[in-house]
């Protein structure tokens, strides 16, 4: 079973209720979620390879260590996980940026895919898939088996907010991958929406709707 990392960050704490509160507008809402997607980033590259690496300071030779260049790839699931990618790439400008573009049907909550682009060396990468919502977990499984279908072998899965049902659909379907989360909330509504959630994560940030 893949493990399930929960932040407690503080700074994450507060800025999640701040991407919670129905108040706060579509600009502040992007802000905010690039903003807690960086703080993220810390845990979620926590495990990255280092390699020592030989340099000068002004005062004396010294070994160092940098990132052993392991190819990296972050995988938004569109449209709402676009919000997350800016944050990741300030902490990973090296990484590649594969697209998977899916929506949840209303009626039958089933993910419809429409879109799929990703780096041409999938097999090399660690991929890191993002979206801010993991609610009844049939958008990120999906999204998940279309990177392995096209040969991805490591992946991991970065929400903001998850319910408990969308943790263990995930976790059922692909317990090979990780699941990091800035809060993980009570349950689904009839509507499968999170409560308490955020509400529709695409239409806040773009302000459609
Ligand atoms: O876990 P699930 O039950 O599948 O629900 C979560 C999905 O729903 C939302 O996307 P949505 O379908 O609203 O598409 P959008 O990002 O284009 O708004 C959200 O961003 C997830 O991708
Ligand atoms: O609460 C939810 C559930 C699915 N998609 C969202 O944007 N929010
Ligand atoms: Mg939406």
């Amino acid at each position: 079973m893949g493990e399930l990392y929960v932040m407690d960050h503080p700074l994450i704490k507060h800025k999640l209720t701040y991407i919670r509160d129905k108040r706060t507008g579509s600009k502040e809402f992007r802000e905010l979620v690039k903003e807690v997607a960086m703080l993220m980033g810390y845990e979620v590259t926590r495990n990255l390879e280092l390699r020592d690496k030989e340099i000068e300071t002004p005062v004396s030779k010294t070994t160092s260590q940098v990132i052993a260049g392991k190819k990296l790839g972050i995988v938004p699931i569109l449209r709402a996980g676009l919000g997350m990618v800016e944050g990741m790439l300030s902490l990973l400008p090296a990484a590649k940026v594969g697209h998977v573009g899916l929506y949840r049907d209303p009626e039958t909550l089933e993910p419809i895919e429409y879109y799929c682009k990703l780096p041409s060396d999938v097999e090399e990468r660690e991929f890191i898939v993002t979206d801010p919502m993991l609610a009844t977990g049939g958008s990120a499984n999906a999204a998940i088996t279309s990177l392995k279908n096209r040969g991805a072998t490591n992946i991991r899965l970065m929400c903001l907010i998850a319910a408990p049902e969308g943790v263990k659909a995930v976790q059922e379907a692909h317990p090979d991958v990780d699941i990091y989360l800035a809060g993980l909330d009570e349950k689904l509504n009839d509507h499968a929406y999170i409560v308490p959630g955020l509400g529709d994560a695409g239409d806040r940030l773009f302000g459609t709707k």
